[in-house]
C-alpha cells in the first residue's frame, strides 16, 4: 500500500471519526487503537524518540494541572457554548491567560484538548476522561503516590543487583518516597492521598465492560443458594463498588452481599456509604488471618493478588480457604497476561505493582502454579475485556 494514501485515509478519519463504521465492535476499536499506537511508534524519527521519553513526565504534571484549575470539568461542563476562547477558560480556571495559550498549545498537541480554530477549545475524548471523578482521582493520586516509586525503580534496582523485587518491605517505593512505611500503612497517615486512592479504585475501569456483562453468575455459582450463608463477598472491596454492581444485576438472591476491608476503609464505607450499600454488610476482615465468615457462595478478589508477591498471594489464598465449603468459589478477577504481545496498559500495571509493592501482574501459566501451591483447582476462566484481558477465575477446593 502506498504510504500518501494511508495517511490521506488517516487524516480523513481523523476529522471526521463518525464517518468510520465498525467502532461499535469493541475488539475492532481496540485493535485499531493498538496498531495505530504501535505504527506510530515504528514510524518514530530517531531524533523524536528521547524528546517523547524525556518529556513524559509532562503529561502526568500538566494533566494535574488541569485537574486542579478545574479546566477539564470547564470544558466538558453540560451546555458550555463550544468552542470556549482561551479569555472564557481563563476567566472560569482563573489561570494567567498569557499560561492558559502555552497550557493549551501544550494540551492540543497530546489530543488532551481539540482545537477548531486559532482560538477555539472543545473537549476531545481524553479532556472527558481527565475531568471524570475517577480520572482525576487517578491523575492525582499517580502524582503524589505513584510518581516518586516509578522514578525509584533505577536506583532499587542498581541496589539489589537488579534482583526481581519479591519483598513488600523493601521495592522502589520505598527508595522513591524515601521511607520504611508500606504503601497501605502511608495511606493512612496521608488522608488526602486516601480521598484519591478510593474513587481512582471505584473508577479505574471506566469504560470497560464490567465482569457480569461475561459472567454468568447464577448459571457458574448462585443457583440454589439461599439465606443460610453469604452469596458473595468481596474480600478487600475498597469502599463496596463491586458489591453495589452485584446487587443491581443480582437483586433476586437472599444470601447476604458483604464487603470485607481493612478498619479504617470500613469506618469510612460505614461514615458515608456509597449510593447503593444499603442491604449491603461492610465488616473488617483482615486477610492475613483465616476467613471467620463460612460457607459463602462466591469469595471474591479483584486486583487484591497482584498487589503481592507469590509467597504472599500464597497466604492470602489459603486463608480464605479455610472459610470455604464443598459450595464455596473463589472467584479471582485479575488480569490473565498473554505470553506474547502483552498490551501497553497491562504491561504498565505490571511496573506499577513492582514499584510500590513488589507486586506482579501475571500470565496463566503464572496463576496456575500459585492456585497448584495451595490446592485450589482451577474450574474455569472468563475472559471480560479486551483492553487488558482481565479475566474471572474459578477456583474450588482441590
Ligand atoms: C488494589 S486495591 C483493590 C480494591 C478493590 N478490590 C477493587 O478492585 O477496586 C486493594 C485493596 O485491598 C485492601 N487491603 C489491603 N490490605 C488488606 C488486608 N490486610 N485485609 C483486607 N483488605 C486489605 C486495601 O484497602 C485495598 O482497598
Amino acid at each position: 500500500m502506498d504510504a500518501a494514501t494511508l495517511v490521506d485515509q488517516l487524516e480523513a478519519v481523523l476529522a471526521k471519526p463518525e464517518t468510520l463504521s465498525g467502532l461499535d465492535n469493541d475488539a475492532t476499536k481496540r485493535r485499531l487503537s493498538e496498531a495505530a499506537f504501535r505504527l506510530n511508534l515504528a514510524l518514530e524519527a530517531g531524533g523524536d524518540t528521547i524528546h517523547r521519553l524525556t518529556n513524559a513526565p509532562l503529561e502526568l504534571a500538566l494533566s494535574r494541572v488541569g485537574v486542579q484549575t478545574g479546566l477539564w470539568t470547564a470544558l466538558t461542563k453540560e451546555n458550555a457554548l463550544l468552542p470556549l476562547t482561551n479569555s472564557q477558560l481563563a476567566k472560569e480556571t482563573k489561570i494567567d491567560p498569557v499560561l492558559l495559550k502555552r497550557l493549551l498549545r501544550y494540551y492540543q498537541s497530546k489530543g488532551m484538548v481539540a482545537q477548531t480554530g486559532e482560538d477555539a477549545f472543545a473537549p476531545s475524548n481524553i479532556t472527558k476522561a481527565l475531568a471524570s471523578v475517577g480520572g482525576s482521582s487517578g491523575i492525582n493520586y499517580f502524582a503524589e503516590m505513584i510518581y516518586p516509586a516509578l522514578m525509584g525503580i533505577p536506583e532499587y534496582l542498581r541496589k539489589t543487583e537488579h534482583a526481581n523485587p519479591s519483598n513488600p518491605d523493601f521495592c522502589p517505593w520505598h527508595v522513591g518516597h524515601k521511607t520504611e512505611e508500606s504503601p497501605f500503612s502511608w495511606l493512612n497517615t496521608h488522608p488526602e492521598c486516601m480521598g484519591y486512592f478510593l474513587p481512582w479504585m471505584a473508577g479505574q475501569r471506566d469504560g470497560n465492560p464490567e465482569f457480569l456483562d461475561s459472567f454468568d453468575f447464577e448459571k457458574e455459582v448462585g443457583a440454589g443458594s439461599d439465606s443460610s450463608v453469604p452469596v458473595f463477598v468481596d474480600v478487600g472491596g475498597a469502599i463496596g463498588h463491586q458489591c453495589i454492581l452485584f446487587k443491581s444485576r443480582y437483586p433476586q438472591y437472599s444470601g447476604r452481599i458483604v464487603l470485607q476491608e481493612q478498619a479504617h476503609v470500613i469506618e469510612q464505607v460505614k461514615a458515608a456509604p456509597p449510593p447503593g450499600m444499603d442491604g449491603i454488610d461492610a465488616q473488617t476482615y483482615d486477610f492475613w488471618g483465616p476467613q471467620q465468615l463460612k460457607g459463602a457462595r462466591a469469595y471474591y478478589l479483584r486486583n487484591v493478588l497482584h498487589d503481592f508477591p507469590p509467597h504472599k498471594a500464597k497466604e492470602i489464598l489459603t486463608n480464605i480457604k479455610a472459610g470455604m465449603t464443598e459450595q464455596s468459589v473463589i472467584l479471582i478477577d485479575e488480569m490473565v497476561l498473554p505470553e506474547v504481545g502483552t498490551p501497553w496498559r497491562a504491561a504498565s500495571l505490571d511496573m506499577d505493582m513492582l514499584a510500590c509493592l513488589a507486586g506482579v501482574e501475571r500470565s496463566a501459566k503464572e496463576w496456575g502454579e500459585i492456585f497448584e501451591a495451595v490446592g485450589l483447582e482451577l474450574v474455569k476462566t472468563v475472559q471480560y475485556t479486551v483492553q487488558c484481558n482481565d479475566c474471572i477465575m474459578i477456583l474450588k477446593q482441590k
